[in-house]
């Protein structure tokens, strides 16, 4: 654990009260008081108060205890307090100077100029580093949920601070408020949004347009984070700005590079080729479709074909599988790696296709909880001997499959990953561990990097670094007790070796701007990390930032 982090032990037990720092006493009391609420969204609302009342001891207390700490900033509790938004994180007064939170609308497009021009005086930072931006149109796999989605954006921003190292008043979260399609926000007199429909797509692109020109020209090296946009609005949003500015989807490319960075070190350990590797993805929205591209460019680079790599995928959706001959429209995202050949069987179950496909890995993007039933991962244990089931969707009830599920559906032969967290599972007298296939473990690094490095956009490359960087990062002895994620506690290190990854990619690809990194070895660009990183613990004027 770095020194700079509280102690990850209540006071009882741990060092005594004269022997903490006035903020080591801080944390330990309310790690003490965290400890004591009996209720999950009451514990996220002590949190948020926490970060908004004393930042440091906030992220003083968050980072020492990730794993304590995580499943209520971020998934899954964050997902029952963006569902209880309206009660609970009210937007702030117009006149409060601080801005913890931007919520913009549609209305504001006139003006949008002046209001991002003017957020350079109004914020507490002049130099703002990052923004996570969502208009809370499928915030996890809980559908759509209005301004809701802020939560979520500053639950991504509290992680970029506490695992990352970016500074938290360089960190902008924004929710985008285009309306709601959810019927019981509509029917809500308490909700905080506007109570209208949502806008139609081309109204939501011509909004975003002057949003992202406007934020780049206000804060040209900001990096900007797209989450939980719709799938029709995440590939556009993606395609329109990615060669134009610093910024990225997480769901599409996050969750991409985090998933890569588990399945290669779960086709190593399941010990088959990479060329006879089956791999079936239940969901082909923005993140089943991100991550499956994502794992198709990993084996070109590997010496693979374009088409003998795409066709070791298969997607199936809410038709089935996804195939050209299916006699559908296909929206352009799936076309990609939609089955091409002209006898493709027309299947419509997730059985079926398992049966017929008998895949080495299966892989849930859904959202729909308990669809890897016994019956499919009994199938999967048939076909492997060490099958891979990475059961992605958040929250923990839309998770495909349970891990105990996983364990006990195949035997215990399972290489199992999940987007939300899950307990070690006891079976047949031997223990478990599942990892956590969640896109927390590469956006800090990746982000941290490219503030860093100052690019000026963020190319696939970039993401790909970011994965390799992640599935190098685990220690001899995590790699010997066979885990696919490193272990959550060590987040800050993980993330300063992704840093170091995606810089050395900018600068080999020319998108850095940062001429004081250039012609660094690798042990002076992660001198330079650490430095740049803000650490809770020490007072402000000894942070670099
Ligand atoms: N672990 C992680 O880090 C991440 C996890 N996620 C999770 O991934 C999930 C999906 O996100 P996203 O891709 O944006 O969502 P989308 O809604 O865009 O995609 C969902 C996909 O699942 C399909 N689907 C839905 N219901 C069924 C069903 N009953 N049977 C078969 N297919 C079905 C949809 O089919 P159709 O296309 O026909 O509608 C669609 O292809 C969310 O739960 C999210 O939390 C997302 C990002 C990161
Ligand atoms: C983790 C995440 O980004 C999602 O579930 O949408
Ligand atoms: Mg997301």
């Amino acid at each position: 654990m770095p020194a700079h982090f509280a102690p990850s032990q209540p006071l009882q037990g741990g060092p005594s009260p004269s022997q903490l720092g006035p903020k080591e006493l801080l944390i330990e009391r309310a790690l003490t008081r965290l400890r004591s609420i009996p209720n999950d969204l009451e514990k996220y609302t002590f949190l948020a108060g926490l970060r908004g009342r004393n930042p440091d001891v906030f992220y003083g207390l968050v980072g020492g205890n990730m794993k304590e700490c995580c499943p209520i900033i971020y998934t899954p509790v964050i997902g029952l307090a963006c569902q209880n938004w309206s009660l609970i994180h009210p937007p702030p007064p117009e006149s409060d100077p601080t801005i913890d939170a931007l919520y913009l609308s549609y209305s504001d497009l006139p003006n949008l100029p002046q209001l991002i021009g003017g957020l350079k005086t109004r914020l507490p930072h002049d130099q703002m580093q990052i923004s996570v931006v969502t208009d809370g149109s499928r915030v996890l796999g809980l559908g759509d949920l209005g301004v809701g989605g802020m939560g979520i954006s500053q639950g991504k921003l509290s992680l970029y601070v506490a695992a990352g190292g970016v500074n938290p008043k360089a960190t902008l979260p924004i929710a985008i408020d285009f309306g709601t399609d959810n019927e019981t926000l509509l029917a809500d007199p308490l909700y905080v949004g506007q109570r209208i429909r949502r806008l139609s797509q081309e109204k939501c692109l011509e909004f975003m347009e002057v949003f992202m020109r406007c934020m780049h020209e206000t804060f040209p090296n900001m990096v900007i984070q797209h989450e939980d946009w719709q799938t029709p609005l995440a590939f556009p949003l993606l395609h329109k700005n990615r060669d134009l500015y610093p910024c990225f989807n997480d769901d599409i490319q996050g969750t991409g590079a985090v998933v890569l960075a588990g399945a290669i070190r779960a086709f190593h350990l399941n010990g088959v080729a990479l060329k006879d590797q089956k791999i079936l993805f239940f969901g082909a929205g923005s993140s089943g479709v991100g991550v499956a591209e994502t794992i198709c460019k990993y084996f070109e680079l590997q010496g693979m074909s374009e088409d003998e790599a795409k066709s070791k995928f298969w997607l199936v959706d809410s038709k089935g599988l996804v195939a050209h001959n299916r006699g559908d429209t296909l929206p352009s995202h799936k076309k990609y790696l939609a089955r091409s050949e002209p006898d493709a069987p027309k299947l419509r179950t997730l059985k079926e296709v398992v049966e017929h496909v008998q895949p080495t890995a299966l892989l849930g993007l859904s959202t729909v909880g308990g669809t890897f039933t016994k019956e499919i991962l009994e199938a999967m244990a048939t076909y492997n001997k060490r099958p891979i089931v990475f059961a992605l969707s958040n929250p923990v009830a839309q998770a495909e499959c349970t891990f105990e599920e996983a364990v006990e559906g195949t035997d215990g032969r399972v290489l199992y990953a999940s987007g939300s967290p899950f307990d070690p599972v006891e079976y047949k007298g031997k223990r478990y561990e599942p990892g956590q296939g969640n896109n927390m473990y590469i956006f800090p690094g990746l982000g941290i990097g490219a503030i860093l490095a100052r690019v000026s956009k963020i190319p696939e490359e970039l993401v790909h670094a970011s994965a390799q960087g992640l599935a190098d990062s685990l220690t001899p002895e995590e790699t010997a007790r066979h885990l696919l994620y490193p272990d959550i506690e060590r987040i800050r290190e993980v993330s300063i070796k992704i840093a170091v990854t995606v810089i050395q990619a900018a600068q080999k690809l020319g998108v850095d701007r940062n001429e004081e990194l250039r012609g660094k070895s690798s042990a002076e660009i992660e001198a330079y990390v650490r430095k740049g990183m803000y650490h809770p613990l020490l007072e402000a004027e000894q942070q670099a930032q």
